[in-house]
C-alpha cells in the first residue's frame, strides 16, 4: 500500500494554547517494511496515529492506498490495522481468547471459521498457556505480545505498530522482529527505538521536532540520527 502524506500538520489546544505536533510533514512510503525512528516526543506517534485515522490534520491531507484518512474511517480500519505503544489501551474482551476473537466479529466468518483462525493464531504467537487467562492479569510484555496478536489475526493489508517490541524480552523481541520482518507478513510501518530492528526495514523516516528530517535508506537514515545525536 502506498502511504501519501501531504502538507501535513497537526496542532492541539492545550493549556497552554495550540501547541504544533507536526509542521508540513509531506512524504511517499510505500516499503513492505517501514521505520519511523526520532527521539521521544518528536511527533512519532502522532504521525502514525495520522495515518490510521486516529488524529485528525489541522492542515494538509494523509491517504493510504487512495483511502483519505478523513471521512473514510471504515474502509480504512479494515485495511490498517493498529499496534498502540502502551498495549493496556486495546484489549478490551475478558479474556486473551476472547480478545483475539473480536477482531474477527462482524466479518462475514462462521464460528467455526473465527475459532480456527484464533487457535491458529494462539500457536503462532505462543499464547497457548495464557488463552483462557484474563487480559488484566497479564504482564506488560503477555500484553505486548497478545496486542499484536489480536492485530495480525485481522489480516491488515498494513500493520501499524507503535513500539511493538519495546516490553518484550530478549527471546520474544527477537521472534517478533523476525515476525514482522519476514516476507510473508503484511506490510509493516513500526515505530522503533531499536536502531537494529529500523536497519533491517527496506525504508526509513527521522522525525525531528515534528519536522521530516530525513527518509530514505535506513543505513542512511540512522546515520543522519547519529549525527543529530551525536
Ligand atoms: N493531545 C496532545 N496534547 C498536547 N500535546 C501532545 C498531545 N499528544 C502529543 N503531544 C505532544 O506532542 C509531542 C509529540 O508526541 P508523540 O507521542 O507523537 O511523540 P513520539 O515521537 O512518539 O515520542 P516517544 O518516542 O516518547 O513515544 C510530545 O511533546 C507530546 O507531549
Amino acid at each position: 500500500m502506498s502511504i501519501t502524506i501531504d502538507n501535513l500538520t497537526v496542532e492541539v489546544d492545550g493549556p497552554e494554547g495550540r501547541t504544533l505536533l507536526l509542521d508540513s510533514v509531506t512524504a511517499d512510503l510505500d516499503a513492505p517494511r517501514i521505520a519511523i525512528i526520532g527521539e521521544n516526543g518528536s511527533g512519532k506517534s502522532t504521525l502514525t496515529k495520522a495515518i490510521a485515522g486516529l488524529v485528525q490534520p489541522t492542515a494538509g491531507k494523509v491517504a493510504v492506498n487512495g483511502i483519505d484518512t478523513v471521512g473514510q474511517a471504515k474502509r480504512l480500519r479494515r485495511a490498517v490495522g493498529f499496534v498502540f505503544a502502551n498495549p493496556g489501551a486495546q484489549t478490551i474482551m475478558p479474556t486473551v481468547r476472547e480478545d483475539i476473537a473480536l477482531t474477527l466479529r462482524g466479518r462475514k466468518l462462521s464460528r467455526e471459521e473465527i475459532s480456527a483462525r484464533v487457535e491458529e493464531a494462539i500457536r503462532e504467537h505462543e499464547l497457548e498457556d495464557l488463552a483462557d487467562r484474563p487480559c488484566h492479569a497479564l504482564s506488560s510484555g503477555q500484553m505486548q505480545r497478545l496486542a499484536l496478536c489480536s492485530v495480525l489475526v485481522g489480516e491488515p493489508d498494513l500493520v501499524i505498530a507503535d513500539e511493538p517490541t519495546s516490553l518484550l524480552d530478549a527471546r520474544h523481541r527477537r521472534i517478533i522482529a523476525r515476525r514482522l520482518l519476514e516476507p510473508a507478513a503484511p506490510q509493516v510501518l513500526l515505530v522503533t527505538h531499536d536502531l537494529d530492528l529500523a536497519r533491517h526495514c527496506d525504508q526509513a523516516v527521522l522525525i525531528a521536532d515534528g519536522s521530516l528530517a530525513e527518509q530514505g535508506d535506513p543505513a542512511h537514515v540512522i546515520d543522519c540520527y547519529e549525527r543529530i545525536l551525536a
